[in-house]
C-alpha cells in the first residue's frame, strides 16, 4: 500500500475538515480556518504536482473541503472522491480554473472557487516588467555583463525600441488586460488597440481622458481603438500581451500563421495560460525573426519548455510567477480559503467577486460570504444582500 502523503495538521478536533493540498503564503488563511471549527490539513509532501491518486489519499472518506492549486487535474475522479467524502466545496488558488472541470463539479454539487480581484495589478505588472524587459533587451545585457564581455560603450551595444509613441495591442481585455493597458498607456505614453469579445468601455475612458489631459499639457494625445478582429491587433501593434481565459476558443489562439501576421520587430507577451501559444510554432517564429521578442510567464506543458525555446536569446522566460507578490499571493489565499470556508457554513455568495477588499482587511472580520464560487448560478447558490 502507498504510505500517507505528510500532512501538518492545525486544530485537530475541529468540526469541519478542510485539506490544502499546498501550503500557502501568509497566516491568516489558517487562523480563520482553525478559529471558525477547521481541521486544517496541508500537504507538506516535497513534490511540487501533486497526482489525482495523491489528492484522492488526502481526501480520505471524511473531507468538507479542499483548497487546491492550478498545476492538479480537478475533474471527474476528484470531485466523486470528495463528493463521496460529504464534501461540498473546491477552491483553487488563482483566478484562472482551465484545470477544472466545471460540469463534473456541477454533477457532484461542489462549489468551485477561484481568486479574482487580488492578482490583477501584480500580473499586469510582470507582463508590463517583460515588455520593457524585452524592448531594452535587459536579460541579454545582464547575461551580457556578467559574462565579462563588456569592455566599453559603443553605439550600437544593445540597441531597443522606445515604446513611447508606439502601439501596445491587448488581446482580452478583460481584468488583467485592461490594468496592463492603463498602465502601458499612461506610463509609457503608447497608443491601444485592443481585442476582446466584450467592449471595454472604462478602459476606452480612461485612455480617452488620459489623452485630453496629455493634449492639455501640450503633448501629443494617445489614441485607442477597439479591433474588431484579433488579426487586426497582429499586424499593427508594436508590443501585444496576451490576457484571455484560456478555454478551446483560445487554444494555440496565436499560431504558425498569426505569428506571421505581426510585425518583424515586434513583442510578445504571455502572462495568461501557455497553450494560448502554439509554442512549437513560436520557437520556429522566433528562429527565423531575430527582431522579434516574447516575454513569456506561462508554457505550453509547465514546467516544461518546446524544444529550442531556452535557446533563443530573443526569448525573456520566467516561471509562472506573474502573480507573485507578497500581498497578492497572501490574498489569494485568503480568498481561497474563504471561499471553502463560505461553502462549508452555508454563506451566501459575495456580490461583486471582483470588489473583494473587506476579505481582505486584516483588522476586520471578513464578511460571511464566499468571496468568489464559479458555479454559484448552476448550483442555484444564494446571493449576498451586503
Ligand atoms: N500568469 C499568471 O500567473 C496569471 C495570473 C493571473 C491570471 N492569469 C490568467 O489570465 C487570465 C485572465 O485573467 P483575468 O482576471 O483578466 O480574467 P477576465 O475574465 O477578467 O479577462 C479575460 C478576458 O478575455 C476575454 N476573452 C475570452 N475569450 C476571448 C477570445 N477568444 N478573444 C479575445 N478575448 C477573449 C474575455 O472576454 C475577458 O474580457 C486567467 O484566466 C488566467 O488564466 C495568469
Ligand atoms: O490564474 C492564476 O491565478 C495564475 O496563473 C496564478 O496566479
Amino acid at each position: 500500500m502507498a504510505r500517507p502523503l505528510q500532512v501538518e495538521v492545525y486544530n485537530p478536533n475541529g468540526k469541519y475538515r478542510v485539506v490544502s493540498t499546498k501550503s500557502m503564503p501568509g497566516t491568516r488563511w489558517i487562523k480563520l480556518l482553525v478559529d471558525q471549527d477547521c481541521r486544517l490539513e496541508i500537504c507538506t509532501e516535497k513534490k511540487t504536482i501533486l497526482s489525482v491518486e495523491d489528492i484522492i489519499s488526502l481526501i480520505g472518506n471524511k473531507c468538507d473541503g479542499v483548497i487546491g492549486q492550478l498545476t492538479e487535474d480537478w475533474g471527474e475522479k476528484l470531485f466523486s472522491a470528495l463528493s463521496r467524502a460529504g464534501g461540498t466545496a473546491f477552491s483553487n488558488m488563482a483566478v484562472g480554473y482551465n484545470n477544472v472541470d466545471v460540469d463534473a463539479a456541477n454533477k457532484y454539487g461542489v462549489a468551485v472557487g477561484n481568486t479574482p480581484g487580488v492578482l490583477t495589478e501584480t500580473t499586469a505588472e510582470l507582463a508590463a516588467s517583460l515588455s520593457l524587459a524585452a524592448a531594452r533587451r535587459i536579460v541579454e545585457a545582464d547575461e551580457f555583463m556578467r559574462g565579462g564581455l563588456y569592455d566599453g560603450w559603443l553605439p550600437h551595444l544593445f540597441v531597443g525600441n522606445l515604446l513611447k509613441g508606439q502601439t501596445v495591442g491587448v488581446i482580452g481585455a478583460g481584468r488583467i488586460g485592461s490594468a496592463y493597458a492603463r498602465m502601458m498607456v499612461e506610463g509609457f505614453k503608447m497608443n491601444l488597440i485592443y481585442f476582446d469579445l466584450y467592449q471595454s468601455t472604462r478602459l476606452e475612458k480612461f485612455v480617452t481622458a488620459y489623452g485630453q489631459f496629455l493634449k492639455a499639457n501640450g503633448e501629443q494625445p494617445v489614441k485607442w481603438r477597439r479591433a474588431s478582429s484579433m488579426d487586426e491587433v497582429l499586424r499593427e501593434a508594436d508590443v501585444i500581451s496576451l490576457h484571455p481565459v484560456l478555454d478551446k476558443t483560445t487554444y494555440h489562439l496565436v499560431n504558425k500563421e498569426r505569428l506571421g501576421k505581426m510585425k518583424k520587430e515586434a513583442i510578445l507577451i504571455n502572462c495568461s495560460r501557455g497553450p494560448v501559444i502554439d509554442e512549437a510554432a513560436l520557437v520556429d517564429h522566433l528562429r527565423q525573426n531575430p527582431m522579434f521578442r516574447v516575454g513569456l510567464d506561462v508554457f505550453e506543458e509547465e514546467p516544461y519548455m518546446k524544444p529550442g525555446l531556452a535557446e533563443m536569446k530573443n526569448a525573456i522566460v520566467v516561471p509562472h510567477i506573474a502573480s507573485a507578490s507578497k500581498w497578492t499571493r497572501e490574498g489569494m489565499a485568503t480568498l481561497a480559503a474563504l471561499n471553502v470556508l463560505g461553502k462549508i457554513k452555508n454563506y451566501p455568495i459575495w456580490a461583486d467577486p471582483n470588489r473583494v477588499d473587506p476579505f481582505l482587511n486584516e483588522n476586520s472580520t471578513p464578511p460571511p460570504a464566499c468571496p468568489s464560487i464559479v458555479n454559484s448560478k448552476a448550483l442555484g447558490l444564494p446571493v449576498s444582500k451586503l
